[in-house]
């Protein structure tokens, strides 16, 4: 059942207490209220998602920033952008980060998650040992036109079981999908077609899959927490609530099974604590999980003394390992006369989005059944001659992608979403008061290893090497100002400082190690490093940031780490 206050809470003995009913959190949620005896308490800060048009509707996703489904954050002044301050959106409501996204579902290289099991010294962190987690979240859907779909995907990759509706674009383009595939034939190489980028080799062309089905986005609220899962009586969801801390339990030796929490707005508020008799389960995502922790006096010992508060743990390593995808628009001017997509105008033209409107509330389909105008994705690598001993490759093997270039265009204009998406660059999550209603301070450090800027280049140089392609000669007319033809790297190192901002795909702020290591947060299992009671799932656990959009991997960890908690308990 939802709650909206800790007074009307059922007088039962939780199990397990949820930080944060997000895209983790409601994998958790979900799972272990599969077991009838345990008692499963989630407390999530914002709101629920249930009948929210913005959110059901993909083509939507643009109107969700600074609404009461986003913490609002900003970064701190950004030296490798110039000093710019630049938005940091995270989802605040169920279904977290994954009710708010840009439900682009990619799930990285295999060797991003053989480097997770690389450098914890954890084989089950592995791509070959994940495959059922892989699958275990998703179900693959047609897309919401119908069309053919044997050329842009490839069946065994996926599942179909899951309770994530991942799907095709349906609002074709033709005229640019046409390009764009040709592209990919005519020059082959960097750019050849791969039929699946989510069967663990990303690189090449390929198809953008999303998570959405049937004309609506699929969150992990919407998959995990659907109105069955919602009645288990053993499932009780309190929202609106902060949780402020959480404290030390008292008796011998270091456990973490108590949270402080309060569903008022301000320092003053009055705080309940409540406690778990099993686990505390932290999945308030890569900012707001070391935020909590720092303010809970878990984090290095003389940054939070100096703050103020009482140091209960001093582990360094909470929220340094900031690892964020810089992301920069990157526009070619097109003249295509031969368009015939009735829909080219449906986010300029009113009259246009009313009748899209209306035809998503009467069939959910239509182009706002659909993410925008993103049918295909390029994931590249740089030559390799850009990397040596002292420069070396941040990538986590050959079959990663150094960038991305997610393009989309309309009759004039030919837009590639950019991204570093294996970045050398590292931040930091930290705090400067006590008071855990200050927000935090975020800084992911964009551009601040020269590195990711000589990627973000090549990546450029790469788009006009694509747009160069005999399949654009006859539209093409240039880039769009203020970028130019053969830029010099002075001129693009101006134009990627000035206008990136971050991919929103932070990870790594509370990141596992072996068992041993002096360095990290959570251990292999996800427990809190020489502490009991204590375990952290969700983006902020990953060593590295994986070379993909982040959500596919926060379902399959937090999938694995919900059979890891049933296997601690005896239940699986
Ligand atoms: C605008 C945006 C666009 C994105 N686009 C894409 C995309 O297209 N594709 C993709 O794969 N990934 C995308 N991502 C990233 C992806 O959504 C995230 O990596 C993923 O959802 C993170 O999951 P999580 O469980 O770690 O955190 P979240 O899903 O963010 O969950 C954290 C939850 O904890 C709650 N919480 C935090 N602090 C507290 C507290 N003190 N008390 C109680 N509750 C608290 C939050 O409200 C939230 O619900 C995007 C993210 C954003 C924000």
């Amino acid at each position: 059942a939802i709650y909206r206050r800790s007074e009307g809470l059922p007088d039962v003995t939780f199990d397990f207490i949820i930080v944060g009913g997000g895209t983790a959190g409601s994998v958790l949620a979900n799972r272990l209220t599969e077991i009838p005896q345990f008692q499963v308490l989630v407390i999530e800060a914002g709101p629920d998602n249930e009948g929210v048009f913005d959110l059901m509707v993909p083509g939507f996703v643009f109107n969700i920033a600074n609404s009461a489904f986003d913490w609002n954050f900003t970064t701190t002044p950004q030296k490798g952008l110039n000093d710019r301050i630049i938005t940091f959106e995270r989802g605040h409501g169920l279904g977290g980060s994954s009710s708010v996204n840009g439900m682009i579902y990619t799930r990285g290289s295999s060797s991003d998650y053989d480097r997770f099991a690389r450098v914890t010294a954890e084989p089950t962190w592995s791509w070959d040992a994940l495959q059922p987690y892989v699958r275990k979240h998703e179900s693959f859907t047609p897309p919401v036109d119908g069309h053919n779909t044997a050329n842009e995907f490839d069946p065994r990759v996926h599942g179909t079981n899951g309770p994530i509706l991942t799907t095709l674009p349906a609002l074709l383009n033709p005229s640019i999908d046409s390009r764009m595939l040709a592209t990919a034939n005519q020059l082959k190489g960097d750019f050849v077609f791969n039929l699946d980028m989510n069967s663990g080799t990303p690189l090449g062309t390929g198809w953008q899959q999303a998570t959405a089905g049937h004309g609506e986005r699929s969150s992990a609220a919407t998959g995990y927490l659907s109105a069955a899962v919602r009645a288990r009586p053993n499932l009780h969801i309190l929202l609106e609530t902060r949780v402020t801390r959480i404290l030390k339990s008292s008796g011998p030796g270091t456990a973490f099974r108590t949270v402080e929490f309060t569903s008022g707005a301000g320092p003053s508020s009055p705080r309940t604590t409540l406690t778990a008799a099993k686990e505390v389960i932290l999945s308030a995502g890569s900012i707001m999980t070391p935020h909590i922790l720092l303010h809970s006096g878990i984090g290095d010992k003389q940054t939070v003394s100096k703050l103020g508060i009482d140091s209960v743990l001093d582990l360094p390593s909470v929220g340094m390992n900031l690892t964020e995808h810089p992301f920069f628009a990157v526009t070619f001017d097109l003249n295509i006369t031969d368009d015939t997509d009735p829909w080219g105008e449906v986010f300029i033209d009113p009259t246009v989005t009313n009748e899209a409107i209306a035809l998503w509330n009467a069939t959910q389909g239509g182009p706002l059944a659909t993410i925008g105008r993103l049918d295909q994705i390029v994931w590249a690598r740089v030559p390799p001659s850009t990397f040596n001993d002292n420069v070396p490759d941040p990538s986590s093997g050959s079959n990663s992608a150094h960038y991305e270039m997610g393009i989309s265009g309309t009759a004039t204009s030919l837009i590639s979403g950019s991204s570093i998406v294996s970045p050398a660059s590292r931040g930091t999550v930290s705090i400067n008061s006590s008071n855990p209603f200050d927000p935090p301070l975020i800084d992911p450090g964009l551009f601040t290893n020269e590195l990711d800027l000589t990627m973000a280049r090549e990546s450029i140089r790469a788009l006009f090497r694509f747009v160069a392609a005999p399949a654009w000669k006859d539209v093409l007319i240039g880039p769009t100002a203020p970028l130019v033809n053969n830029p010099t790297d002075e001129f693009l190192n101006d134009f990627l400082r000035n206008t990136s901002f971050a991919n929103l795909h932070p990870t790594g702020t509370a990141m596992m190690s072996p068992a041993n290591a002096q360095w990290g947060v959570v251990n292999p299992d996800l427990l809190l490093k020489k502490a009991s009671g204590l375990r952290i799932i969700d983006a902020s656990v990953y060593p590295f940031v994986p070379c993909a959009h982040t959500q596919a991997s926060v379902y399959i960890i937090s999938e694995r780490a919900a059979d890891v908690v049933k296997a601690a308990w005896g239940v699986l």
